[in-house]
Order: C-alpha cells, then sequence, then structure tokens
C-alpha cells in the first residue's frame, strides 16, 4: 500500500487512522463530463460526452467503482465507455494491472503495470491517493475524475444523446429528497463498514458499527413500503446503497466485524438486494471472487494469514417478490 508524493510511490499504512478511528481522505481529480464540454460544479471545463473518447478503471472489489460500472450499463454506455479492470490483490505497490486473477483485464489502454502510472501519466507531480474507479480522457490524456459519486452523475445526464436510454438516476424533482438519504447511507454504511473494519480501537469500532445497524433498521423500515428508497423509481440512492450490501455477508460481516445481524436476516433488505441484483446489467457488475479475494487478502492487518474464507452461498436469483410493492 503506498500514495504518490510529488510523482513517487510511498509506501503507507492501507487506512489512515486518526485517534483510532479510519480517516477517508477527499478525491483528489474533480472535473466533470457535460454534454458541451463546459465546466461541472468542480474542476475545469474541455470534457466534453463523446463515444469513445474515456476509458473507466476499476476493481470488481470496490464498492464505490461498482457504482459507475451499474450505471454505465444501467444507461446502455458499454460500446462509449470500455474499461480496464485492475487485479483485486491491493499490496506494497497498491493496484496493479496483473492479469493472474480471472476477470482482471491490464491496463487495456497503455499497457502500464501499476494504477498508480495512470495517475503520474496524468499529472507526473501527483500527490495523491491512488484509488479506484478513475475516469481517464483518451484525447487529453488526463483523469477526469477519481470521484465515484460524482463520476455516477456525470454518467447519467451527459452522455444523453448518445447513450441507450434516456434513463435519469439522479432526476432533478428527487434531488432534495435524494440528498440526506445519500449522506446517511454514506456516513453510517457506505463509508460505516470501513469505519468499522479499520477501527483500532474498542470506542471507534462502536461508535462506526452502532449507527451502522441503526441505519439498517431504518432501511428496513423505509423498504417494507416501496420497492425502491425513493418510491418507484430507481435512483442513484439506490445504486450507492446496493453496492454496499451486496458485499456485506461475504466481507463485511466477518472481516470488517460488522455482525449484530447478516444481511440475509433482514427480510426486506435481503430482498431489495436480490431486486437490483437482478435488475437487467446487473448481475454481469458483480464479481464476489474479486470482493472475497481482494479484502480478505490485501487488508493483512486485519487477516493475517490472508485465509479466504470460502462462504457463504447466496443464492441471488432467488425470486424477490417487490414487483408488487
Ligand atoms: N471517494 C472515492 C473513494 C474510492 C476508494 O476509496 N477506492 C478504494 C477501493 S474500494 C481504493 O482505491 N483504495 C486505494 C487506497 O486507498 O490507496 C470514490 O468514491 O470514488
Amino acid at each position: 500500500m503506498g500514495q504518490l508524493e510529488n510523482g513517487r510511490w510511498v509506501t503507507a499504512p492501507v487506512a489512515r487512522v486518526r485517534d483510532g478511528a479510519f480517516d477517508r481522505p477527499a478525491s483528489s481529480f474533480r472535473n466533470w463530463v457535460t454534454d458541451d464540454g463546459r465546466a461541472g460544479p468542480t474542476g475545469r471545463a474541455g470534457f466534453r460526452a463523446e463515444s469513445g473518447r474515456y476509458h473507466l478503471y476499476v476493481s470488481h472489489a470496490c464498492p464505490w467503482a461498482h457504482r459507475t460500472l451499474i450505471v454505465r450499463a444501467l444507461k446502455g454506455l458499454e460500446d462509449h465507455i470500455d474499461v480496464s479492470v485492475v487485479h483485486p490483490d491491493m499490496l506494497e505497490e497498491g493496484w496493479t494491472f496483473a492479469t493472474d486473477f480471472p476477470g482482471a483485464t491490464g491496463d487495456r489502454l497503455h499497457g502500464l503495470p501499476f494504477l498508480r502510472d495512470i495517475y503520474t501519466r496524468s499529472d507526473p507531480e501527483a500527490t495523491t491517493k491512488v484509488t479506484v474507479p478513475v475516469l481517464w480522457d483518451k484525447e487529453r490524456e488526463k483523469i477526469v475524475s477519481n470521484e465515484s459519486s460524482e463520476i455516477i452523475r456525470m454518467l447519467t445526464q451527459a452522455w444523453d444523446g448518445i447513450a441507450g436510454t434516456d434513463l435519469d438516476l439522479w432526476p432533478e424533482d428527487l434531488r432534495d429528497a435524494i440528498e440526506p438519504v445519500n449522506a446517511r447511507i454514506y456516513d453510517t454504511l457506505n463509508n460505516g463498514v470501513y469505519k468499522s473494519g479499520f477501527a483500532e480501537s474498542q470506542g471507534a469500532y462502536e461508535a462506526a458499527v452502532r449507527p451502522l445497524f441503526d441505519t439498517l433498521d431504518w432501511l428496513e423500515e423505509r423498504l417494507s413500503e416501496s420497492r425502491y428508497l425513493m418510491g418507484d423509481s430507481l435512483t442513484e440512492a439506490d445504486i450507492r446503497l446496493f453496492t454496499t450490501l451486496i458485499r456485506f455477508d461475504t466481507v463485511y460481516h466477518g472481516h470488517f466485524k460488522c455482525n449484530r445481524r447478516k444481511l440475509i436476516e433482514y427480510p426486506n433488505l435481503w430482498d431489495f438486494t436480490r431486486d437490483l441484483y437482478q435488475t437487467p446489467g446487473v448481475a454481469p457488475t458483480v464479481h464476489l471472487d474479486h470482493i472475497a479475494r481482494h479484502y480478505h487478502y490485501s487488508h493483512d492487518r486485519i487477516n493475517p494469514f490472508r485465509i479466504v474464507p470460502i462462504g457463504p452461498d447466496l443464492d441471488l436469483w432467488e425470486p424477490h417478490g417487490r414487483e408488487d410493492l
């Protein structure tokens, strides 16, 4: 594990911990692709949506990168934005383009060995964490963004004339309702599992894991009344929730000690997870082999013998019955 400092790779622990608590740094590349190339809410102008111009670097293990693959699929962008998949093991060199794991593609654009090489190709003096996802502009040879919450909004907004569908996962009339739901799910669940798992004190662990299960209880109730978080239409809020839930019993319950209950013990949340999984386009984005391998093998402070557990067996194709809600 490590990070870039002025373009040089410096080894560092996998998680930054302050006073026993995991501290997630902000993403560093924050430009936006827009339909006409104007600047987005942050960063610079000059990134116009075009077919074939952009490339996504992802890990199939990573819940943040997973969001972008789901939106790419639902939006019908597979033929317009191609993808490279890193190897699930993230060790001293950070994410690599090794290909000795099924589904790890290597760097399909440049043939480089490490993800950090993509960052320094964009900015030779970069000082940054080297994270997935990365949205890369082939024309300007620059990273557009490495912030998943913003990449999914670009994918759902900017490519409307190009994409296979005009599906809007962040519709204007729901934005005010989506925001607080996203905020709670991000803090206590998407990031909450990491705060629980990387905690280095009992207090920091409990400060993360208790609100996490309060949020699951709240969501269990909320999803008893409607098919999706915002009612009957699928939005980005559902996708942001799904990528954490689909990993829950395989890695967060054991490896990250989020073990008050399993996901399969929440009837509505478990049905919701299978509903999203069975949504056309989503199942092919889920790679539980990358997920199980990455977390258990890469975090040797948590799992020093790097034994990858064999279970649980999950029947993700069991009918969910949520169509009538
Ligand atoms: N805020 C980022 C977070 C991305 C992130 O933390 N990705 C993890 C993988 S799950 C990563 O690449 N970590 C490498 C590191 O921390 O050095 C986003 O949502 O895009």
